[in-house]
Order: structure tokens, then C-alpha cells, then sequence
């Protein structure tokens, strides 16, 4: 007699279901992410402790409705100068925390899933979204290794994230992004149009009423 581990009662929803390609580059792994998301969010707390999340300002004066903090090499940071990416927490001046084990390994897993050969292991952001916040539709375009793709993990409260094009009046398609989700994007959909619908009141188990994204990048050019 074989038993399907899938079968066990509470196990069910543990299942990762089959990748869906959402255009020529990006592809999300519905789960991937889902069996490690208690150590991997441990790791997150362990970053936000030593670089507190802030709302950022952005260069038209307006403040960001996401909370953020930063690990690895570059930070990704926004002020009325701009955006841009720092070595250093520009609060503290002292260096990102580094990246956590976990995240790198998981980044590595689903770049080479999605047929990439180069792993953004520079950077990464850490968002939180609290019911109502939102993130414009905008391109990730502050990087200067754009030849490598962008991946990004969702955990907590599931949110509509905004697909667009190549262009900002692109339609815009809305995936649902659910609890362990990672979606990678890279090659010709490196430069899409993305955003954040604004994040439904509801709980979850792991986060509460939150949702917290990471979003890994390589920030300097291939050598
Ligand atoms: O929270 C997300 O899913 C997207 C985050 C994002 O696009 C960014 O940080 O640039
Ligand atoms: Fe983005």
C-alpha cells in the first residue's frame, strides 16, 4: 500500500499547484514558498529588528502607504532626492542586515525553475501592507542588471497584484497572490508594469491582518 502524504488530514493544503506562465519570462510557483513560511518570516522579523520598517517618501512628496526595510548588499530606499539603492540604512548609516540563508535558498530554487541562469541575491526588500495599503503600478527599472530577473514572495493576507505591460496604459491583468506564492519575472517581462491593489481587511494565521512581500533583485551589472 502506497500512502499519499497529500491525503493526510491538515496536510492538504500544502499541495503546490503546477506553475502558470503569465507571459513570455514570468511565471509564478503557486506555494512554492508555503512549507518553510514560519522559518522564512522568523528570518524577515529577524531583519525588521535590525532595520525597522519606514515608510518612504516619494520624489513627488508623497508618502508611501508600504512599509519597508531593506536586506543584503543594496538597499532600495526613496526620498524627495529619488530612488535609489544604498549600501547603508540611510537612518542608522551602519550596513543592510545580509541576506538570511533561507531567502538566498529559496531565491535559487525558484530563479532556476523559471529557467533563469542569474540568482538576484543583491537586494532584498521587505514590504508590509496593512489593509488599504497599495503600491502604484511602476516599473522596476532602478537596477542596472536588468539581463537578471526580478523574484518575489508573498505571505499572509492573499493580494490582487496588478500585471500590466510594457507600457503604463498596458491592460492590466489581476493574479491573485496567496500565502507562500512566489512569482518571478525576468528577459522580456523584466520591465513590465506592476503594482498593489489596495490589501482587503481580512487575517490570517501567520501575519494577522498584514501581508508581508519580499522582492529579491541584483542591482550592479553582470560582471
Ligand atoms: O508587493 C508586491 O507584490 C510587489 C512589490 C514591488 O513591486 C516592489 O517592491 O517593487
Ligand atoms: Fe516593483
Amino acid at each position: 500500500m502506497t500512502v499519499d502524504l497529500f491525503d493526510l488530514p491538515g496536510a492538504s493544503s500544502f499541495r503546490q499547484r503546477d506553475p502558470v506562465i503569465l507571459d513570455t519570462g514570468a511565471v509564478l510557483f503557486p506555494g512554492m514558498a508555503r512549507r518553510e513560511s514560519g522559518p522564512l518570516l522568523d528570518a524577515a522579523r529577524a531583519v525588521v529588528r535590525a532595520a525597522p520598517f519606514r515608510h518612504l517618501m516619494t520624489p513627488g512628496g508623497r508618502r508611501m502607504s508600504v512599509a519597508m526595510t531593506a536586506c543584503g548588499e543594496w538597499g532600495w530606499t526613496s526620498s524627495l532626492d529619488g530612488y535609489r539603492y544604498s549600501r547603508t540604512d540611510p537612518r542608522t548609516g551602519a550596513p543592510w542586515p545580509s541576506m538570511p540563508d533561507l531567502f538566498r535558498d529559496l531565491v535559487r530554487r525558484a530563479t532556476h525553475e523559471a529557467g533563469f541562469a542569474h540568482v538576484p541575491l543583491q537586494s532584498g526588500l521587505v514590504n508590509l501592507y496593512r489593509p488599504g495599503t497599495r503600491m502604484s503600478l511602476h516599473q522596476d527599472r532602478e537596477e542596472q542588471a536588468l539581463d537578471v530577473p526580478i523574484v518575489s514572495v508573498s505571505f499572509g493576507v492573499a493580494a490582487t497584484f496588478l500585471w500590466g505591460g510594457m507600457t503604463r496604459g498596458d491592460p492590466v491583468r489581476r493574479v491573485r497572490l496567496e500565502h507562500g506564492d512566489v512569482l518571478v519575472w525576468g528577459g522580456p517581462s523584466r520591465l513590465r508594469f506592476h503594482g498593489v491593489a489596495p490589501l482587503a481587511q481580512a487575517e490570517h494565521p501567520e501575519t494577522g491582518a498584514c501581508r508581508v512581500n519580499l522582492t529579491f533583485r541584483r542591482v550592479t551589472k553582470l560582471a
